[in-house]
């Protein structure tokens, strides 16, 4: 790609392997969890998420998403048991979504999209920082929840109020106080397997946990979603929508199951 990766027909998830050969490697993400392949493991925990909203940071137009940061100079806000090993620190989150209600997550169930997916992303602090974490097989735990059209989520209030602040690529704002604790669903039910970040470098060092049970948001606040711009301010205006990674082949990985 002579400019940026992104997710149009010229520059998207068709084009990555160009630029990207490990796109075709053997633990890409996201994938088609099919229920019935997956084995319940009884040695798997359950999740153990421990957020302070005090080192939420801020939310940031990136261009490809919008993420809100948090600091992780300690363990303030990290990720334990489930199937990993160790403490993973939240550095961010972030949203996948269609430019419709029936498609926009990443991963799929029995074929099934949602039309949205939250990324949470942890680090193990076996290393040194989130970009040393990053490339190792072991480095990063990403948890996945998938949002379905149902009643208005109060709890993506604040999120969607700080929008208009970001509306375009590079633009930022202050978000304190936020615990993300919030947009996980009652049941931490998952399926867990290793795979990979899901966008450009595509690097395999991720331990997914995808959570079974879905979070609501109504079709009206997916619409605010999708009055984010791709686009800098002084270009010509793109709506950032279907900045999903379609499913990869499984090959040969195992998908878990916490739950029977
Ligand atoms: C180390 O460089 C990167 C680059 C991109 C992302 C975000 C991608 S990866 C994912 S999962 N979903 C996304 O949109 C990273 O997140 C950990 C890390
Ligand atoms: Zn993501």
């Amino acid at each position: 790609m002579s400019h940026g990766w992104g997710y149009a027909d010229h520059n998207g998830p068709q084009k990555w392997c160009e630029t990207f050969p490990i796109a075709n490697g053997p633990r890409q993400s996201p994938i088609d969890i099919q229920t019935t392949g997956a084995s319940y493991d009884a040695k798997l925990k359950p999740l153990k998420l421990t957020y302070d909203p005090a080192t939420s940071l801020d939310i940031l137009n990136n261009g490809h998403s919008f993420q809100v940061t948090f600091a992780d100079d300690d363990d303030s806000s990290i990720l334990t048991e489930g199937p990993i090993s160790g403490t993973y620190r939240l550095k961010q989150f972030h949203f996948h979504w269609g430019a419709s209600d029936d498609k926009g997550s990443e991963h799929t169930v029995d074929e099934k999209c949602y039309p949205a997916e939250l990324h949470l992303v942890h680090w193990n602090t076996k290393y040194p920082s989130f970009g040393d974490a990053a490339d190792k097989p072991d480095g990063l735990a990403v948890v996945g929840v998938f949002l379905q059209i149902g009643e208005d989520n109060p709890k993506l209030q604040k999120i969607l109020d700080a929008m208009d602040a970001i509306k375009s690529k590079g633009k930022q704002t202050s978000f304190t106080n936020f615990d993300p604790t919030c947009l996980l669903p009652k049941s931490l039910e998952y399926w867990s397997y290793p795979g990979s970040l899901t966008t450009p470098p595509l690097h395999e060092s991720v331990t997914w946990i995808v959570c079974k049970q879905p979070i609501s948001v109504s079709s009206a606040q997916m619409k605010r979603f999708r009055s984010l711009l791709f686009t800098e301010e002084k270009e010509a205006a793109c709506c950032m929508v279907n900045n999903y990674r379609p499913p990869q082949p499984l090959k040969d990985r195992k998908v878990c199951a916490s739950f029977k």
